[in-house]
């Protein structure tokens, strides 16, 4: 498992929109913070490429014991990630956010 993911700790609000802001460079539409998750929304041409980044993103987060939830349809994905252990975002969250963006670079 990744270090990151030991010794958690809850981001500050000011931490979480610096981390973000990072983390979407140049992307218009980015990470955000919902409800108490980071969330992105993913879009596909159809069934087939929306299921392989579903997929992707599960042996990504199967290898890192962390997990989003998802929400999935026909050319959609909306990830969300939050840290249940400090009930809040941590440094694994905006990991595993880098690590779903990476599976859509060329
Ligand atoms: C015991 C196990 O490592 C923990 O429950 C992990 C599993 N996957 C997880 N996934 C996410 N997204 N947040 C967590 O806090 C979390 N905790």
């Amino acid at each position: 498992m990744n270090p990151i993911h030991q010794n958690r700790r809850a981001l500050s609000a000011t931490e979480i929109v610096s981390q973000l802001t990072q983390l979407n460079g140049e992307a218009a539409q980015g990470w955000k913070l919902i409800d108490g998750s980071i969330e992105k929304t993913f879009t596909f041409a159809n069934y087939h490429e929306t299921m392989a980044f579903v997929n992707a993103l599960a042996w990504v987060a199967h290898r890192e014991d962390h997990h989003p939830d998802l929400a999935v349809s026909y050319g959609k994905c909306t990830v969300r990630f939050n840290t249940h252990d400090v009930d809040g975002i941590s440094a694994s969250d905006m990991f595993c956010a880098a690590a779903a963006d990476t599976l859509l670079k060329d």
